[in-house]
């Protein structure tokens, strides 16, 4: 009977050009958690959760327009979830209108993690910012304080930065230079030469990286007297990709010679231990039912064709995982009170506020790892560092700021045999 389900909106980016087609492998992940959540008879005792979904194409403007068919179409939904960070912006600072807590399983500009303007947003998608306290990690132990930036002028890598340099300047860490090109990063890889940059932190999508490694091979600002860090989330192969179809000057091999060494942090998306997860499934159980999934839906998986959205697809695995316990606190609240969720309507604060706490108390391990919010909303995550040895990424280690505990594996090389230094240094001869 229509009326034991509970019912939630979904914006997933799918078709489209521009920005990140996620949803193409976390809308089947989220379909995999809602069969598995309604298969835990104690998980919504007597209920049913439905995802009603449509498709964003990562544009904040048919997000929008998705939102509003969720919300005047019955039935009532009860919260929404949503991928992109333009979208989850947009439908985040419009969903407290109509009292809804949003979950974003696919947003990770810095810019939401602010309860002022985006009062109920929760994310299991890290911001951009994780990778920050990991920089200042890894600069400390290999004793570097005297950093430059190099960024593309991108709102993502301009808040990220701004982030950066507060954390740099608590830690003494001098930042010699900040540079940021728009797309040709020529110039401003002069610029880093100029000022002596040794040891550099690059911000920027995949395909400006292309450029900036092209551009560092020409002006020779690579090899054993520099250090590089890189975005961890590009393809593995991302440096010798699309060079012709993107104009890209040098060859792999020069791609390859200016790529030797660089460091990655990226934020951790998959368990990485063997543990069992809140549904019972390991994090490779995940993958294989996943891939299966993906593969009736027409993907060659065996020969290595992911759909986009692959690496974040137990973000949203979780998102519906964190819904479901959320509404089960708030069910057992409600209840005391001979209330039920049925009765939510987007007036209702009260019981809005109810799903607001019990989602911000909302704890468990997930397939991403461990899931927890802070007070801002943000996923609370592990990162992982790499590094590029014999052409292709080894992982150095994995840090969780939360405990400030790096765990290292020694397994760093360094083209020089010792880690670079962050100036050149002027010896007097007496
Ligand atoms: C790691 C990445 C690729 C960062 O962008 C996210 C999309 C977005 O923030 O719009 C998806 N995950």
């Amino acid at each position: 009977p229509e009326d034991n389900v509970l019912h939630i909106g979904g914006i997933f980016p799918i078709a489209g050009e521009g920005g990140w087609q996620g949803g193409q492998a976390c809308m089947p992940a989220a379909n995999l958690a809602l069969d598995d959540v309604n298969s835990q008879k104690d998980l919504l005792p007597g209920f049913t959760l439905k995802l009603h979904s449509n498709d964003s194409e990562c544009e904040p403007g048919l997000g929008a327009s998705v939102m509003y068919n969720l919300l005047y179409n019955k039935p009532q939904k009860l919260m929404l979830l949503a991928g992109c960070s333009t979208v989850c912006t947009t439908v985040a600072e419009a969903a407290k209108m109509w009292n809804l807590v949003v979950l974003c399983y696919g947003a990770s500009s810095p810019a939401l993690s602010d309860r002022n303007r985006f009062p109920t947003l929760f994310r299991t998608h890290p911001s951009a910012t994780v990778h920050n306290p990991t920089r200042i990690k890894l600069l400390q132990k290999f004793g570097w304080s005297r950093v430059a930036i190099l960024q593309q002028a991108e709102e993502v890598f301009i808040s990220t930065v701004e982030d950066l340099e507060a954390r740099c300047k608590e830690a003494g860490i001098e930042i010699v230079t900040r540079q940021s090109f728009l797309s040709d990063p020529a110039d401003a890889v002069r610029n880093l030469r100029r000022q002596d940059a040794r040891v550099i932190v690059g911000l920027f999508y995949v395909v400006a990286a292309r450029r900036v490694l092209c551009e560092l091979y020409h002006q020779k600002l690579y090899g054993k007297s520099y250090v590089w860090f890189f975005i961890g989330w590009y393809e593995d192969d991302w440096f010798e990709r699309n060079l012709d179809k993107e104009g890209i000057t040098c060859t792999k091999e020069q791609m390859r010679q200016a790529a030797e060494g660089h460091l990655t942090t990226e934020a951790l998306m998959w368990n990485q231990n063997n543990q069992k997860t809140i549904s019972g499934m390991t994090s490779e159980d995940f993958r294989q039912r996943l891939n299966d999934m993906l593969k009736a839906h027409g993907y060659d998986i065996d020969n290595n064709r992911y759909p986009e959205g692959y690496q974040e697809a137990p973000l949203a695995y979780d998102a519906v995982w964190s819904v479901a316990l959320a509404f089960n606190k708030t069910m057992e609240k409600l209840n005391r009170l001979g209330k039920s969720l049925k009765n939510f309507t987007y007036t209702d604060k009260e019981i809005a506020d109810d799903i607001y706490s019990a989602i911000n108390s909302t704890q468990f391990l997930g397939v991403s790892g461990y899931v927890a919010f802070s007070s801002q909303g943000d996923r609370i995550a592990l990162t992982q560092i790499e590094q590029v040895v014999g052409g292709t990424y080894v992982k150095l280690g994995y840090y969780d700021t939360q405990s400030d505990n790096l765990t290292w594996l020694d397994k760093e090389r360094w083209i020089g045999g010792k880690a670079p230094q962050d100036r050149t240094i002027v010896r007097r001869v007496l």
